[in-house]
C-alpha cells in the first residue's frame, strides 16, 4: 500500500476573478485521521470536491493509492475507496433510514436485500441502529449527521473525507460523536475531516492543515498549529487560541 494514500499536489481552482484554492500540495497518510481547518470561505469544502472529483483542479494532481485520479467522477472515486460527507444534509426523507443507507450499499451490493442488510451493519457502526426502520424526515439534527456518516459508510470506503459532521450539535452530541469518527479510523479507514469544532479537533486529529484564503499557511499536530501566530491571527484570535492550549494542558495533565 502507498505510504499516503491520497496526494494533492499544486491544486488550484478559480471561479470568474475569486482564486478559492491556491497551490495547494498535502499528503494523508494511510491509516491516518487529519483535519482541515480554516475560516469561512478559506476553500476547505472546494478543495474537497477537487480531491473527489466534483469539480476538477484548474493545475494540479489527486492521487488516491498512488493512482492519479484529478478530475476523475466521484462514481469512479467511490468505486476506488473514496467517500465524502456533504455539509448540507439531504437524505431522502420520506424513505427510511435503512433505505437511505442502502443507497450507499448498493454501490458493491446489486442485490436489494444483500444492500439493506448491509445498511442495517453500518447503522449500528454509527448508532442509528434503533432508527433503522423511521422514515430519515424524522432524525434530529444530530440523527441526520449520522445518517450521512452511514451513507458514505456504506460505500466501503478507504478514505473519507467528513464535510463538517459536527455542525450544529450541542456539546453532548459531539460527545457522544466522538468515539464514532474515533472507531471508523480504527476500523482501519483513513479519514479527512473539515471541522470549525476545534475542541473536536485537537481530540481527534494526528495532524491538522490549516487553509486561508484558498492558500495552506499552516500544517502540524493540532497543539502546534493552534500555538503558530499564522494560524492565531488568520483563523483562531487570541482568545480561542489561549483557550486550547489551556485544554491541552488540562488534558494532558488528566493523561498523566
Ligand atoms: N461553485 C462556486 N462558484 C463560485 N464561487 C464559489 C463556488 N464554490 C465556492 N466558491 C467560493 O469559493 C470560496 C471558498 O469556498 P469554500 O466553500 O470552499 O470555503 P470553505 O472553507 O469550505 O468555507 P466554510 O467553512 O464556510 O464552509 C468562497 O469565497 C466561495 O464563495
Amino acid at each position: 500500500m502507498a505510504e499516503y494514500l491520497l496526494e494533492v499536489e499544486g491544486v488550484s481552482k478559480t471561479f470568474g476573478g475569486l482564486r478559492a484554492v491556491r497551490e495547494v500540495s498535502l499528503a494523508v497518510p494511510a491509516g491516518s485521521l487529519t483535519a482541515l481547518i480554516g475560516p469561512n470561505g478559506a476553500g476547505k469544502t472546494t478543495l474537497f470536491s477537487l480531491m473527489s472529483g466534483f469539480q476538477r483542479p484548474d493545475t494540479g494532481r489527486v492521487r488516491l493509492g498512488g493512482r492519479d485520479i484529478t478530475g476523475q467522477a466521484p462514481h469512479l472515486n467511490a468505486r476506488m475507496g473514496m467517500g465524502r460527507t456533504f455539509q448540507i444534509v439531504q437524505p431522502f426523507a420520506a424513505q427510511t433510514v435503512r433505505e437511505n443507507i442502502a443507497v450507499g450499499a448498493h454501490l458493491h451490493h446489486a442485490n436489494r436485500r444483500e444492500a439493506l442488510a448491509s445498511a442495517t451493519a453500518v447503522a449500528e457502526r454509527v448508532g442509528l441502529g434503533p432508527q433503522l426502520d423511521k422514515p430519515a424526515s424524522d432524525l434530529t439534527v444530530a440523527g441526520r449527521k449520522r445518517l450521512e456518516l452511514a451513507r458514505a459508510l456504506a460505500t466501503r470506503p478507504r478514505l473519507l473525507l467528513l464535510d463538517e459532521v459536527l455542525a450544529g450539535l450541542n456539546p453532548q452530541e459531539i460527545a457522544e460523536m466522538l468515539p464514532v469518527v474515533r472507531a471508523i479510523r480504527e476500523e482501519g479507514v483513513t479519514v479527512l475531516m473539515i471541522e470549525h469544532v476545534m475542541q473536536a479537533v485537537m481530540n481527534l486529529a494526528e495532524h491538522v492543515w490549516v487553509l486561508a484564503q484558498g492558500e495552506l499557511i499552516a500544517e502540524g499536530p493540532p497543539q502546534v498549529v493552534t500555538r503558530d501566530p499564522k494560524v492565531v491571527e488568520a483563523y483562531l484570535g487570541h482568545g480561542t487560541a489561549a483557550r486550547l492550549q489551556r485544554g491541552m494542558t488540562a488534558q494532558a495533565e488528566v493523561q498523566a
